[in-house]
């Protein structure tokens, strides 16, 4: 069979994520580094894919998504292979194209992906992967993506589908390129963000704090930040404080029943930079944490920090509980339909 993951066709509404583009552009290793934790170099042994794979990305309550990863070499417009199922339920569909590479075969192939995908599914979000952009200047990284950009929309236009929205990104699994740009893309797929962000807002207003992010641990994907600029050292900064944080608690943190990493309601850490600013990170909910960044004058009133974090928490949790029951609900309601199509007059079907 073409589908190697088990229950390939799951009722549960969850967003999907899929990551697709030619052989050996990298469409394993992203997920392998930004899920598994692999280290980039380790990707270079990773063997071809040959069948679909789908894996499913629940670490945090709200990254609650499915990613699929598809072999390069299949042929999607197989007539045995049914794209327009998989497009149907898709919330975003990666296209990665290796930047090191020529990519006239990678055009065409996304021109032929896009358009059959939007006209199964127009609200999918169109996301290019310009991707192992690590070898390239920063003039060339630039050069290549207006070429991209340009040709690919021009192909649309071609076709009389500018209608057709494709958003670009420059990506390395080599350094935090590859996480900014997912948390892009996901962000676009979590329908309380602007709530989150307007939490984010008050949150930082209140106690002079200069930047929020709100990250999902496992991943370092940031699912919301405030609404002034992010700028990439700032993130980097915050990935690099996740990561102090868990791997001290590996060594001397007590690891749950669960397994899973030590992270938990006590989890907090401050670091001191040396240009008077401080890093505060703390735990908001079982997979989400706080990281800002705040002057070290604003950070002496510690008690209104802490206390305003309390409001923020309830209020982020408060909305998460939102999510639940509408889960809950529609849960129960698919199942009430299925068992009215198991019964159409009352009597149970018979299996032949
Ligand atoms: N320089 C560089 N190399 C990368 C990057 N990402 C992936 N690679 C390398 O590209 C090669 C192919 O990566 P894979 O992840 O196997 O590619 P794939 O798209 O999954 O390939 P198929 O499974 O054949 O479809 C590996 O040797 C990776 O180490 C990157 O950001 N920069």
């Amino acid at each position: 069979a073409v589908l190697g993951c088990r229950d390939p066709f799951s009722s549960e509404v969850k967003p999907r994520i899929l990551l697709m583009g030619l052989r050996r552009s990298g469409k394993s290793s992203i997920q392998k580094v930004v899920f598994h934790k692999m280290s980039p170099n380790e990707t270079l042994f990773l063997e071809s894919t040959n069948k679909i794979c789908r894996e499913d990305v629940s670490n945090s309550s709200f990254v609650h998504f499915q990613i699929w990863d598809f072999p390069g070499q299949i042929d999607f417009f197989d007539p045995t292979f049914d794209y327009e199922m998989i497009f149907r339920g898709t919330g975003a569909l990666i296209f990665v194209i290796d930047s090191q590479d020529d990519y006239v075969e990678a055009l065409s192939r996304l021109h032929l992906t896009v358009t059959r995908a939007y006209k199964v599914n127009p609200d999918i979000n169109f996301e290019v992967f310009i991707h192992k952009v690590d070898g390239l200047s920063d003039d060339h990284k630039i050069e290549k993506q207006r070429d991209i950009h340009k040709r690919a929309n021009d192909d649309l236009v071609d076709a009389a589908l500018e209608r057709i929205h494709l958003s670009f990104y420059l990506t390395s699994i080599y350094d935090h390129s590859i996480f900014e740009a997912f948390s892009k893309v996901v962000q676009k797929l979590i329908p309380q963000l602007p709530t989150l962000e307007n939490l984010l807002n008050i949150f930082i207003s209140r106690i002079r704090i200069e930047k929020a992010f709100l990250f999902d641990v496992v991943s370092k994907i940031y699912i919301a930040t405030d609404s002034s600029p992010v700028d990439m050292q700032t993130y980097e900064l915050c990935c690099d404080m996740i990561d102090v944080v868990i791997d001290i608690s590996c060594i001397y943190g007590v690891m749950g029943d669960e397994g899973g990493i030590p992270y938990d309601k006590e989890s907090m850490a401050i670091i001191r930079l040396n240009n008077t600013t401080v890093m505060y990170l703390k735990e908001v909910t079982k997979f989400l944490a706080l990281v800002c960044f705040l002057r070290e004058e604003s950070f002496e009133r510690k008690g209104l920090i802490d206390y305003n974090f309390h409001c923020f928490r309830k209020a982020i949790q408060e909305v998460f509980e939102v999510r639940l029951k509408v889960l809950r609900s529609r849960k129960l309601l698919s199942q009430r339909r299925r068992s009215r199509q198991a019964t159409p007059n009352g009597t149970p079907r018979v299996p032949s």
